[in-house]
Parts: structure tokens; C-alpha cells; sequence
């Protein structure tokens, strides 16, 4: 991005700028191979359960004897002539189990199934469509959930003459009575889904709308729709097995349901025969608990997010402390300000599955009062340097090595990365402030900006009265150039610029040494840009905070900042003030990227013009270094 506003041209930023975009960033998508999680105990526990009771019913009653007949030895204990010992009238529990597994398996996945369908045939079509069909959908909906689910089967169950009463029968009752929850519950995912910026595009860009359901929609439903599926089949097996209790369950199947019923029947419980209604039960519990498994692996596929961060622990992850970067100041050009932040050797991995060493031993010192920029393209680890440096960052983001202290006012040395709990939150805003991008979306829109201005002081600074904070709340509004007027106003009456402006004004608020601030401006226009921009510098000035200032914008940076950190691939590779950075490049690296931005005055860039980096030398000006360094060395 060029500059063709420089910072020392007076130009005010107009009263109400169009806002900004959504800010949203999108993340590239891998393979389907790489959205599988590599190694997950719970999918392969969960599998084996399933895998194993769904094979023990699809072939077991192949094996077993009649689970029907009869013999003599009654109420015999697990043995050699019955491996899991026999009921009351000498039945096999083994033969039994097996053929009531397969039973139960049938009833429970057609209702799993088809209670799914349902659900999100009628959740899904009309939360995304609405009007009529949402209003007539919801109603049948409402009206199964407002009739009681067991009196309800028990009616439809009792109503079926007992030789028609098959497995079949069954599940089809119990699916009909056990959709109309889950669909509520994906009618209201939809309802936010269908209202995300991505859906909003989809629909602008002309995708049809079973495209836009199936493509848009229905993926990030589906963590939803298999838990519901593993509910449904779970459900339908205790249900199954409460209306075979009752005398109501399928007449021509074996169930697990009924092993229980003919177990309770012929007093297992009381003659201690265990074995009648274990096994049962536990095949029962078993299968529940994997297919939960299952459903927690699916989570974890779906939303990667989830995924187990310690995957990459276990591989070793990326050495601590690896290779040295040049992060260290070059000689000759060390610190002229007292230091108020020094990291020294940080190293941060994302423990994912494969590991990413997003910040490699880097050592920066930033000075009190100085400006910092920190440059480089997207993906070398600013925003995670950023996070790290303020404590921000959570899992998979861990920080391997190295160290960040914090040089207080009163001439404390504070270790930022033992800072925990109370003490963390306590430094965080009042001694360190962050402005990421995107800040101004993170305004609560039903709150005025005086509540949650004064919200800030009221947590930081309880001893203020209202009457400090409403003055204090004014003042540094004024301070980034918005007329305090504005404190009774809600976001959404604020320009994008004003509002970035109020996000300054709040990491303000507590007069804080160090600001980090993360592509503050890259959501607005360039002429809000440079307003907000000049407005950093001369609060600078006024209240000697010093800033960390991250952008891919080096041209910015070369006006902006004293000093220049420049990154590539997580290692800081050349560091330096910024006059010297623009006159006396020394990595091929700095000089490609500034060979990137095309001057408004001279030539274009090389990098543009040849799609490659071009040695430079006898530079062209770059937009605004007319205006800035031309005069003279940065401050
Ligand atoms: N949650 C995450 N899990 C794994 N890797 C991540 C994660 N977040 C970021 N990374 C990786 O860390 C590296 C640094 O990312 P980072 O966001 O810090 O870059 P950046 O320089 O701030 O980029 P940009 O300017 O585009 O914001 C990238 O390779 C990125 O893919």
C-alpha cells in the first residue's frame, strides 16, 4: 500500500468517513488430509467401541445358538457350557446378547437417522429460508415439542396391534416423536450462520441457495447435527428399551431393551444373576460412550480450533531457542532512550499438529518515548510477536524461550511472562495498551462510548469518582481529536475513524508506557489513516509513551517510526533506525520490500515492475520520505 497522504501535509480527516470493511481475515484452506486430526485417542477409543458392538451385532447372531431356547440349567453362572451363564428358564445370555445387540443397533441408527433428517430438514430449511416456511415449520415443531414424547409413544406403540409391531414400526415412532427438539437447536444456528459476513457474500455473488445451505451452512452445522445424530441413537435405544419394559416394544425383535425387561421379570436383580443384566447394560453404555468419542473427534475435524495442540508436543515440536537471528541492534547503533521493553531471545511455536515457529529468537528493545516499527509480509509472525510480547497469546501459541521484561517508571524491572491472574490483568491497559486491527468492530454497539469508556476505569482505577472518570473520559477523547460530545453516542453513529480513534482514546485511558498497536489503521481510508497517524505522533510527544507499530507498510514505518525491526519468516532480520534502514538497507530483504512500493515521484518499484527483487541502489524517493526524511533525520 502506498502513502499519498504524508504525515506532515495537514489534512483532516472528514467528519464522517464511510465505515470500514468486516475486518474479517480469511485462513487458507489445506487438504482434506490436513483438516484430519493426526493422531486422536478419542476417535480411535471411540471407533473400536463402535466398530467393535456394531460387529458383535452384525455377525454374532451368526454364530450364536437360538437365543430362544430353553433348557434346564437355570440361572447358571458364566462357564464352560454358557460363556455368559444362562437365565431363568435356561436361555444362553451369550446367544441373547448378541441377537439383541443387532436388534437394538437397527432401531437405534434407523431412528438416529431419521430423527436427523428431520431435525435438519426442518431447523436448517426454515431458519434459511424464513417467512412462511419458517412459521409453519416452527409450528410443527412446537406442537411435538409441546406434546409429552413417552405418553405420546406409548399411545402410538399401544395403538399398533402387536403382530404388525415390528422393529421397524418402532423406530419410525420413535423418530417422529424425537425430532422436533434438535431441529429448535439447528434453527437457531442457522438463523446467526445465514446472517455471517461469508453467507452475505455468498448470496451477493449469486450462489444458489441450496448451494449456499449446502456449502455454506451445512459444514459448519455438522459438530451439531452428529451430536444430535448420537443423542438421537442413544435415545432411541433407552427409549426402545423403556417400552419393551412396559410390554410395548417390538414383538418380532430381540432387543436390548427387552433383555432388561426379562431380566427385571425373572428377578435377576434379587438371585444375583448378574450376568442376565450386565452385559446388556454395559453394551448399552459402551456404545454411547463411543459413538460420544466419535462426536468429539468430529468437533475437533470441523473446527480446527479444537485440535489437539499437544500433537506436536509429543513429535518434539520446533527446538527452543533454535537457530539465532540477527535480532540483536547492529553495533554502533544501540538505544539512545533508556529502555522501557526488552524481549530478548523469544521464541513462540503454534504446537499444532505440525508445528509453526512463527517467532524466532528475536531481541528488540524499545526505548522509552520511541516509535518502533515493525515490518514485514503477512505471515511472518508480527501479530504474533505482538500477542506474545502482551500476553495474549493462548493455545497452540506457546512461548518455548526467552525472555520479556518490562522496565517500569519507578525503576522496577517487571518479568512479563511470569505476570499470572490479578497481577497480569492489573498490568495489562495500565502500563501496556494494545490497538489491534479491527479494533473499532470490538465496541460493544449497545453501549455509549462514555459507559464503556468509564467501564476501563472503573476496573483499573476504583478509587475514581464518577466525576474523575467523566472528566477523564472527555479528556482523552480531545486528545484524539473527538469532540467529547460524542460520549453519549452509540458506535454505530460514529465514522470508522472515529470510532478507531475512541479504541485509541480507551488504550489511553490509563496513561500506559508502552503501546503495541497492530495495523491500528489498515481499515480505514488513507486520509482518516494519516489523520489518526499524525494525531499517535503528536500524543507521542505530549505523553512520551512509547509504541510498538506493526504494519507490512515499510514506507509508513520509514516516516512513522525511530526504529525499524524488519521480519521474515518469525527472525527479525534487520533492525535498525529508520533513516538508515531507507538510506543503507543491508538485507536483501529490506531492500526487496522497499523496492516493493512504487513512488508517486520516480519510477515504479522494481518489485512490482519485474515481480522479483531488484538490487537497489540511488533509490527513488518513496511517498511521503519527500515530506519526512528528505528534511532530515527521524526523530
Ligand atoms: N493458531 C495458529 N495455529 C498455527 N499457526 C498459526 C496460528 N496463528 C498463526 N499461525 C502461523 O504463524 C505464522 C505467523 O502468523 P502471524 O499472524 O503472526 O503473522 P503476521 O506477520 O502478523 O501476518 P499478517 O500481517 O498477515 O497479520 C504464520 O505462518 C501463521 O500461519
Amino acid at each position: 500500500m502506498t502513502n499519498p497522504v504524508p504525515l506532515s501535509t495537514p489534512a483532516e480527516e472528514p467528519a464522517a468517513a464511510p465505515p470500514e470493511g468486516s475486518g474479517t481475515r480469511a485462513r487458507p484452506h489445506g487438504a482434506w488430509r490436513a483438516l484430519l486430526p493426526s493422531r486422536s485417542p478419542k476417535l480411535i477409543t471411540g471407533l473400536i467401541l463402535v466398530t467393535a458392538i456394531g460387529l458383535l451385532g452384525l455377525f454374532g447372531p451368526m454364530f450364536a445358538g437360538d437365543p430362544d431356547a430353553i433348557s434346564d440349567a437355570s440361572f447358571q453362572p458364566p462357564g464352560e457350557g454358557a460363556l455368559l451363564g444362562t437365565t431363568q428358564t435356561g436361555q444362553d445370555v451369550l446367544a441373547q446378547l448378541l441377537h439383541a445387540t443387532r436388534g437394538s443397533l437397527q432401531i437405534g441408527l434407523l431412528v438416529g437417522v431419521m430423527a436427523t433428517v428431520l431435525s435438519a430438514l426442518f431447523g436448517i430449511l426454515g431458519g434459511y429460508f424464513g417467512g412462511v416456511v419458517d412459521e409453519s415449520f416452527s409450528l410443527l415443531s412446537n406442537v411435538m415439542l409441546v406434546i409429552p414424547g413417552l405418553p405420546l409413544v406409548i399411545v402410538i406403540a399401544g395403538f399398533v396391534p402387536a403382530a404388525d409391531r415390528g422393529w421397524w414400526t418402532i423406530a419410525v415412532v420413535l423418530a417422529i416423536t424425537g425430532w422436533a427438539a434438535a431441529s429448535r437447536v439447528l434453527r437457531a444456528q442457522t438463523l446467526s450462520l445465514r446472517s455471517r459476513d461469508y453467507v452475505a457474500a455468498a448470496r451477493v455473488a449469486g450462489e444458489k441457495p441450496w448451494r449456499i445451505v449446502s456449502v455454506e451452512i451445512l459444514p459448519n452445522l455438522l459438530p451439531l447435527l452428529a451430536s444430535q445424530f448420537v443423542f438421537a441413537v442413544i435415545a432411541a435405544i433407552l427409549a426402545e428399551a423403556g417400552l419393551s419394559f412396559l410390554g410395548l416394544g417390538a414383538s418380532n425383535s430381540e432387543t436390548l431393551g427387552t433383555m432388561l425387561y426379562y431380566a427385571q421379570n425373572g428377578f435377576a436383580l434379587q438371585r444375583e444373576a448378574w450376568w442376565w443384566f450386565v452385559p446388556p447394560g454395559l453394551v448399552i453404555a459402551l456404545f454411547g460412550c463411543g459413538l460420544a468419542l466419535i462426536n468429539f473427534a468430529i468437533d475437533e475435524i470441523i473446527n480446527p480450533k479444537l485440535r489437539n495442540t499437544r500433537a506436536g508436543l509429543a513429535e518434539g515440536g520446533v527446538a527452543a531457542g533454535a537457530a539465532g537471528a540477527p535480532g540483536e541492534p547492529a553495533p554502533g547503533e544501540p538505544a539512545e532512550r533508556p529502555a522501557v521493553l526488552t524481549i530478548s531471545g523469544l521464541n513462540v511455536v503454534y504446537r499444532t499438529a505440525r508445528p509453526v515457529h512463527a517467532v524466532k529468537d528475536v531481541s528488540l528493545t524499545l526505548g522509552r518515548g520511541e516509535i518502533l516499527g515493525l515490518a514485514g509480509e503477512s505471515g511472518c509472525g508480527k501479530t504474533t510477536l505482538a500477542y506474545a510480547v502482551s500476553r495474549l497469546h493462548t493455545p497452540p501459541a506457546e512461548i518455548s524461550s526467552g525472555s520479556v521484561t518490562f522496565h517500569d517508571r519507578d525503576g522496577r524491572d517487571i518479568d512479563l511472562l511470569a505476570l499470572e491472574g490479578e497481577e497480569l490483568r492489573g498490568f495489562r491497559w495500565a502500563k501496556l495498551s494494545l490497538v489491534f486491527q479491527g479494533a473499532m468492530n470490538s465496541l460493544n454497539p449497545v453501549i455509549s462510548i462514555r459507559e464503556q469508556l468509564a467501564d476501563v476505569l472503573t476496573t483499573h482505577r476504583p478509587g475514581m469518582s464518577a466525576e474523575q472518570r467523566r472528566a477523564r473520559c472527555a479528556e482523552v477523547l480531545r486528545l484524539v481529536g473527538v469532540d467529547p460530545v460524542r460520549l453519549d453516542s452509540f458506535p454505530h453513529e460514529l465514522s470508522g475513524g472515529m470510532r478507531q480513534r475512541v479504541m485509541i482514546a480507551m488504550a489511553m485511558l490509563l496513561d500506559p508506557q508502552v503501546m503495541v498497536m497492530d495495523e491500528p489503521t489498515t481499515a480505514l481510508d488513507v486520509v482518516v489513516q494519516r489523520g489518526i497517524l499524525r494525531e499517535i505522533l503528536r500524543l507521542r510527544g505530549e505523553l512520551g509513551f512509547a509504541v510498538v507499530f506493526i504494519t507490512h507498510d515499510l514506507p509508513l514505518l520509514l516516516e512513522l517510526s525511530d526504529r525499524i525491526a524488519v521480519m521474515k519468516d518469525g527472525e527479525v532480520v534487520e533492525y535498525g533506525p529508520a533513516e538508515r534502514l531507507y538510506r543503507a538497507p543491508e538485507h536483501p530483504y529490506t531492500r526487496m520490500l522497499l523496492d516493493s512500493f512504487p513512488s508517486l515521484t520516480g519510477a515504479r518499484g522494481a518489485f512490482l515492475r519485474d515481480g522479483a527483487a531488484a538490487r537497489h541502489d540511488g533509490r527513488t524517493a518513496l511517498p511521503g520520505q519527500h515530506t519526512h526524511l528528505s528534511e532530515g533525520a527521524p526523530r
